[in-house]
Order: structure tokens, then C-alpha cells, then sequence
């Protein structure tokens, strides 16, 4: 189970390929709490998303969903951190400072991905994240990720 609003429809004026409900030629994944340091996300890839072999995922939309689901879950975490709901207040902005993934088993096309992410540390400077993506219920990929928190005028 998870809360019913996604991180991504909490977050004002966010264009990103991966996760911007503004872009509407991205991917507009959406990111859910299941508990305190973790959330979850289900992409659901479409044809052209393949790599060169037509029943696997490619790897760059592997890294940009995990990517975009860490540095949501970073953003959502940040506004918890400071007391306030999820895109209240001054804006909180983390880009991707360090995204290291191990492609671990082939992912397939045809049928929805899952991620989770851990957040393992935090300070007020950079959040450290994990991310394990599912597919066709075994890991495929895992990712270590640091967030850096960056002002709203990067
Ligand atoms: C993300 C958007 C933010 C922009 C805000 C404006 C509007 C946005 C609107 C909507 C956006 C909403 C959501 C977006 C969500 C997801 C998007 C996906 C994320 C991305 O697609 S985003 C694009 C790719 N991304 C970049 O384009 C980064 C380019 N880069 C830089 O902009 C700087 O490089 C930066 C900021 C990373 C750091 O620069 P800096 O000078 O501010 O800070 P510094 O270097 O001091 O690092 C501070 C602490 O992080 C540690 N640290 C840093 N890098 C590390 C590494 N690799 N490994 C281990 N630790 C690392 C240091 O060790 C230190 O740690 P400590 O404090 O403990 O010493």
C-alpha cells in the first residue's frame, strides 16, 4: 500500500524528460511513499523504449527512471525533512550528483518495471540513495545514487 498522490503531481513546474507531468513527451513516471525512507514506482514501458533486441528494455530509459525516482524520492524527502507537504513553501530542488548503475539481468518490454527506492543517509547538503529495479519478478538493475541539493535557480 501507498499514499494516494504521487510525488511527481506534488511537485510545481517540473519539465524533466522522466518525471515532468509538464513534459508531454516524457516518460511521466510516479513516485509513492510505502514508508519512512522508502517509496515505489511502476513504469510501464512502451514499444520504442527497447534496446537493440526488440523484448528488452534499453538501458538509458533503465537509468532515467531509476535516476528520476531517486531524486524525487530526494526532493519529497527534503520537504518532509524541513515540516512542510510536498511542493509548500520555498521550493526544495536536488539534482543528480553521482547515478552509478549495475545492469544486472535484462529487463523486458512487454510487460511493467518496479522500482524501490531506499533513502540510506542524509544531510543538508546530499541525500544518498538505492534503487533496485524488478522485471518479470527478478532484479535487473540496482543503482546507487547521491542527490545534492541545488538552489532554484540552477
Ligand atoms: C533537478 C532540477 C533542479 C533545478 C531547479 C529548477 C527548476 C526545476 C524544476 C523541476 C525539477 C523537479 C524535479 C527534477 C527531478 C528529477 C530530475 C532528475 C535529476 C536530473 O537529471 S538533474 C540533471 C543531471 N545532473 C546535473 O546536471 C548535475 C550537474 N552538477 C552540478 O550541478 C553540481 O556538480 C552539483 C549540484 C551536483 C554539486 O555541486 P555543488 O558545487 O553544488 O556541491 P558540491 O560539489 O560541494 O557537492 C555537495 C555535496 O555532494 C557531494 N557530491 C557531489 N557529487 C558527488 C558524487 N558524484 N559522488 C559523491 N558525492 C558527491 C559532495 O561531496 C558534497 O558533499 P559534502 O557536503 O558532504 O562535502
Amino acid at each position: 500500500m501507498h499514499e494516494p498522490a504521487a510525488i511527481q503531481d506534488q511537485i510545481p513546474e517540473n519539465h524533466c524528460y522522466g518525471c515532468g507531468p509538464e513534459n508531454d513527451r516524457g516518460l511521466q513516471i510516479k513516485s509513492y511513499w510505502t514508508g519512512e525512507d522508502e517509496t515505489v514506482c511502476t513504469f510501464t514501458p512502451s514499444p520504442h523504449h527497447c534496446a537493440g533486441p526488440t523484448q528488452y528494455l534499453n538501458g538509458g530509459i533503465i537509468a532515467t527512471v531509476m535516476d528520476c525516482h531517486t531524486i524525487c524520492t530526494a526532493i519529497a524527502d527534503g520537504y518532509r525533512q524541513a515540516g512542510r507537504a510536498t511542493g509548500t513553501g520555498d521550493k526544495i530542488w536536488y539534482a543528480t550528483g553521482k547515478l552509478d548503475v549495475q545492469y544486472r539481468a535484462p529487463a523486458l518490454i512487454d510487460e511493467p518495471v518496479e522500482l524501490t527506492a531506499k533513502i540510506l543517509e542524509r544531510s543538508e547538503r546530499k541525500t544518498h540513495l538505492q534503487c533496485e529495479l524488478k522485471s518479470g519478478g527478478r532484479v535487473c538493475a540496482t543503482a546507487d545514487v547521491i542527490a545534492v541539493r541545488v538552489p532554484d535557480n540552477w
